[in-house]
């Protein structure tokens, strides 16, 4: 056909008297054009090209040669992905290309997004330079699915998240939100206002440095190791979120924006930083009788001992997710709270009722406070802070889903955010309302994947109770001593890095409620 075409052109061309270089050239433009079309005018893009014939695809063109890095790169991008799925009737399933040849699914529907997350089909994940540079390759995060990643996670489930562990750590957290409140109080007194991301960040990591290395957080120089840790996990953080070109075209040897020189360098550090607390509790020796997670990394028997650089990259990783995704959560939550005063005037006086004003909250009162769990459901619906679920999956072998035949070594994501605002799946999906899960009790932790905000299956979050066990406990705290009024308007505004934040940090005034003390 194109050879036809071509040839039909060139003869035309002959007839209006052009030379025959100028018709060899035309030719060749055109043959190019044509193939190029053919190449990238597929559904979903040009990484799909192979496979248009054996599958119905439903999915963008994108960009010749971009794919659709555009819309994935956004701030917006859960929004955009989710507006694109459902005007090309691709809920359950679209596909897209990034770059020329990394293929991407993604589910915006429970039914898929279980065939994706539940099996073993997408057990590995597909890993950015940056990750790698910073060792998350050698943590859970983004180790293979193989025998070291089930060793890993089966050490952080007995040593850092199992039930005994989290109960034990209840002193902590009190100790942490006492020094939130104190922060909150004296930000009072010298601004008439509080700025609330900055207190939970803070509080965030003080929390997890203790439990991952109990340095004892009134020791001296415990402030400057915080402040170094912050540093090293904000610019973590920034360098992991960014988009960088090497990911997907073949440039490894290049370094546009600088990304693989800045991780190597913040790599050295965390070496450095993190590998001096380890040889120091080492040389100390006795790691019994403490409750930190790198004690208990240190007493394991020789056959289960991890390597010096793997231990570092283990302890890292801890941190580094265990800090912000509290911390933003938090911040969305105290948002809503800010915003619905009828709604917190319900939680505080679920508070009164359960708790009285004498004492502070303790961890078991918790179960008896369903209305401040629906609290943290509802905004984990309208705000998950992972609402690509954070970190994509890679398929391991060919697999089916939804009887689309999906290769190895494509990406595969869920969108969780266009399922938790999707009106065919939850009623007013827009308003938040917490009341909807007294109505309906639904669970939070993988097994309905019509909120499924921790992901779920085998590479389900390890630290879902953990996380959730500490925002219950602060939020209980910062609502039963303090009253919370927006200092300006709430600007709900989202901005997607590696988790969904909110654009504009909240601030806020705040009123103690009287009858608690701050310690
Ligand atoms: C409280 C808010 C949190 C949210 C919303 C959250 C969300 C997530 C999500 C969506 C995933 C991907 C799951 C999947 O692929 O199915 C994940 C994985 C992970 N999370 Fe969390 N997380 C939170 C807290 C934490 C904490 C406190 C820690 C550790 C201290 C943690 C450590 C991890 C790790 C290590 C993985 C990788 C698991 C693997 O690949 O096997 N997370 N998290």
């Amino acid at each position: 056909m194109k050879l036809f075409i071509i040839a039909n052109l060139s003869i035309l061309l002959f007839w209006f008297g052009a030379s025959t270089l100028t018709l060899t050239l035309l030719s060749f433009f055109f043959y190019v054009f044509l193939f190029l079309l053919n190449h990238y005018l597929v559904p979903g893009g040009s990484a799909w090209s192979g496979y248009r014939h054996a599958l119905k695809l439903q999915g963008p063109v994108g960009w010749p040669v971009l794919g659709s890095i555009s819309d994935q790169m956004s701030a917006l991008a859960h929004r955009k992905l989710a507006g694109m799925a459902a005007s090309l009737d691709a809920k359950r399933l679209m596909v897209y290309s990034l770059g020329t040849s990394t293929r991407v699914i993604i589910s915006s529907h429970p039914e898929t997004a279980q065939q994706i997350l539940g099996g073993s089909s997408f057990s590995d994940r597909p890993i950015k330079q940056s990750a790698r540079a910073l060792m998350f390759e050698r943590a859970i995060g983004f180790a293979p699915s193989g025998a070291y990643w089930r060793h890993l996670r089966r050490l952080a489930a007995v040593h850092m998240f199992s039930p005994k562990r989290i109960a034990g750590l209840e002193g902590l957290r009190q100790h942490v939100v006492d020094r939130m409140a104190v922060r909150v109080e004296e930000e009072m007194e010298e601004r008439r206002f509080v700025g609330v991301k900055g207190i939970l960040q803070e509080g965030s990591l003080n929390n997890i440095i203790e439990s991952v290395f109990g340095l004892g957080l009134e020791k001296e120089g415990s402030t400057d190791l915080t402040l170094t840790l912050h540093d090293m996990v904000n610019e973590g953080y920034d360098l992991i979120s960014r988009f960088n070109l090497e990911d997907y075209f073949p440039l490894m040897f290049l370094d546009f924006h600088g990304v693989k020189r800045k991780c190597h360098k913040l790599a050295a550090k965390v070496k450095c930083v993190v590998g001096q607390i380890v040889e120091e509790r080492k040389r100390a020796g006795d790691f019994s009788g403490r409750s930190d997670f790198l004690s208990a990394l240190l007493a394991l028997s020789v056959e289960d001992q991890l390597s010096d650089a793997d231990l570092v990259a283990v302890l890292w990783e801890m941190i580094f997710r265990g800090t912000d995704t509290v911390a933003i959560l938090l911040e969305w939550i105290m948002a809503r709270i800010a915003l619905h005063q009828d709604i917190q005037a319900k939680a505080q006086e679920e508070l009164d009722t359960i708790v009285g004003n004498h004492r502070h909250v303790r961890d078991s009162d918790l179960s008896k406070l369903p209305y401040l769990q629906a609290i943290v459901k509802e905004v984990l619906r309208v705000h998950p802070p992972g609402p690509l679920l954070s970190w994509a999956r890679l398929a391991v072998h060919d697999v089916h889903v939804d009887k689309v035949f999906v290769p190895a070594g494509t990406t595969a994501m869920v969108n969780m955010w266009a399922i938790t605002h999707d009106p065919a799946i939850w009623k007013d999906p827009w308003t938040f309302k917490p009341e909807r899960f007294i109505e309906e009790d639904v669970s939070i932790m993988g097994s309905d994947l019509r909120l499924a905000p921790f992901g779920s299956g085998r590479r389900v979050c390890p630290g879902k109770a953990l996380g959730l066990a500490t925002v219950h406990l602060w939020l209980a705290r910062l609502l039963h001593q303090f009253k919370w009024f927006p200092a300006e308007p709430v600007d709900l505004s989202e901005c997607l890095m590696l988790s969904m934040e909110m654009k504009k940090p909240l601030v806020c005034r705040v009123i103690p409620r009287g009858g608690l003390t701050s310690q």
